[in-house]
């Protein structure tokens, strides 16, 4: 990912399992990937690669049994990495801040254990509410976390019937929105309401907000749902899969929407979706994710023109390519992600990949190599030392001149 880029928000090392009867379920094992300021980042992969968990760890809203167990996830990183001099901390390491990751001599927080606190943006912040949290050490019930969910980050979420509740007006949900961010009486946020709603597309807005959300259509329901992210003016809107239930040409308006308005706020976006055509249409970056772990990051054109990850690659190959000169059949993946609870030894992916290594793939953890750019994979086939390592013929292998083994 481009590292000129002035960070948002960063997610390191994140693990969120899910402690089940019968095992226990890394469903987030080990993500990092920064989301620029006013840039968006996709997270892409197949169903149950643990997209919507990554966004839920991110605000705090994954529920029992699962709970995020190490890593951080930090807002306005970018004071972290600042210069002595240029308005960053002068102590060394992430000060004012702590972590999520418990010490050798504190035991980890269980499920129902309160979470050691970061610290949160306050009105008399001398960073003016702008300093590094760590999102993940905030109490995820508390006021702090809270606080930066209502005014700094957004979510927008699959089903919008499901988020809208059907027994208020669309007014009544749209206006306790803005009440909880800014000070208006009923007739302002009223009038707020309705501009919001013109905002997002919506025609006729001020007869739109006698409505209940069942007389709506999946579009303008999700437009809603848009308009009350948008009414605290975020930094950040997470979308998770926010077109999955519409249909095509309500789904491209939707995209529509959410690239103008991103456009004129300059907010960022954290876009879920295991849809590569919506990856195309809206992302700069990418973060294609496995089984829990991310497997290749990078630039959207780097990755969509120069896939490295043999699961990229896959995913490439299996969606159709339209035009005039397009031959190609898409290629449906071989095999099916695995159940998370038998998750295979070394690269998860290895049981499906066409360039597996055996004795390689199926053994070793594969490392995250940077590519330089800011593209990473977690791939053997990156690190020669390792793949030849693996390949040398073992001392007293007899090879004939030809090459072959006898
Ligand atoms: N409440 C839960 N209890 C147990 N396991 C869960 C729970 N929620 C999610 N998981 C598991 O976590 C893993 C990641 O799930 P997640 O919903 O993040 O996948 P996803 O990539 O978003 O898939 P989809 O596109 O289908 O939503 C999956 O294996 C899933 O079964």
């Amino acid at each position: 990912m481009a590292s000129i880029q002035e960070p948002l928000l960063r997610v390191e090392d994140l693990k969120t399992h899910f402690f089940l009867d019968e095992g226990v379920v890394r469903a987030v094992d080990g993500v990092t990937f920064t989301v620029p300021r006013g840039k968006t980042v996709c997270v892409v992969g197949e169903s149950g690669c643990g997209k919507s968990i990554t966004a839920r760890s991110v605000l705090g809203l994954v529920e029992s049994p699962g709970r995020v167990v190490s890593g951080h996830v930090w807002w306005n990183p970018a004071r972290l990495d600042a210069p002595a001099g240029a308005g960053a901390p002068a102590e060394a390491g992430p000060p004012a801040v702590r972590s999520a990751v418990p010490s050798a001599a504190e035991p980890a927080a269980g499920p129902t254990t309160r979470r050691r606190r970061g610290r949160p943006p306050r009105d008399d912040d001398p960073s003016g509410g702008s300093g590094p949290v760590d999102l993940a050490a905030l109490d995820s019930r508390g006021e702090d976390l809270r606080r930066i969910r209502g005014n700094d980050i957004s979510m927008v979420f699959q089903e919008p019937m499901a988020s809208l509740s059907p027994m208020y007006t669309v007014a009544h949900q749209l206006t306790q929105a803005i009440r909880v961010h800014e000070r208006a009486d009923r007739q302002e946020a009223f009038e707020r309401g309705v501009s919001l709603l013109s905002r997002v597309g919506i025609p006729r807005p001020e007869q739109r907000m006698d409505s209940y959300p069942f007389q709506l259509s999946g579009g303008m329901c999700q437009r809603v749902m848009i308009a009350i992210a948008i009414a605290c003016g975020p930094s950040l809107l997470i979308a998770d899969e926010p077109t999955t239930a519409l249909d095509v040409t309500t789904q491209a308006r939707i995209i529509d929407l959410l690239r103008d308005l991103q456009r004129a706020t300059g907010m960022s976006m954290l876009f879920i979706t295991h849809d590569l055509g919506v990856v195309a249409e809206v992302a700069d970056e990418v973060v294609v994710m496995y089984l829990g772990t991310v497997v290749e990051q990078g630039g959207v054109d780097e990755i969509f023109h120069d896939p490295k990850h043999p699961y990229t690659r896959a995913l490439l190959a299996s969606i159709p390519t339209m035009g005039a000169g397009a031959r190609r059949r898409p290629t449906s993946i071989r095999g099916q992600v695995p159940h998370p609870l038998r998750r295979p030894k070394g690269c998860p992916f290895h049981p499906r990949c066409d360039s597996a290594i055996p004795g390689l793939c199926d053994t070793v953890a594969p490392p995250t190599v940077d590519l330089g750019d800011g593209r990473r994979a977690r791939c053997v086939l990156y690190d020669p030392k390792l793949v030849a390592e693996h390949t040398r013929p073992a001392p007293g292998d007899r090879t004939s001149d030809d090459g072959s083994q006898p």
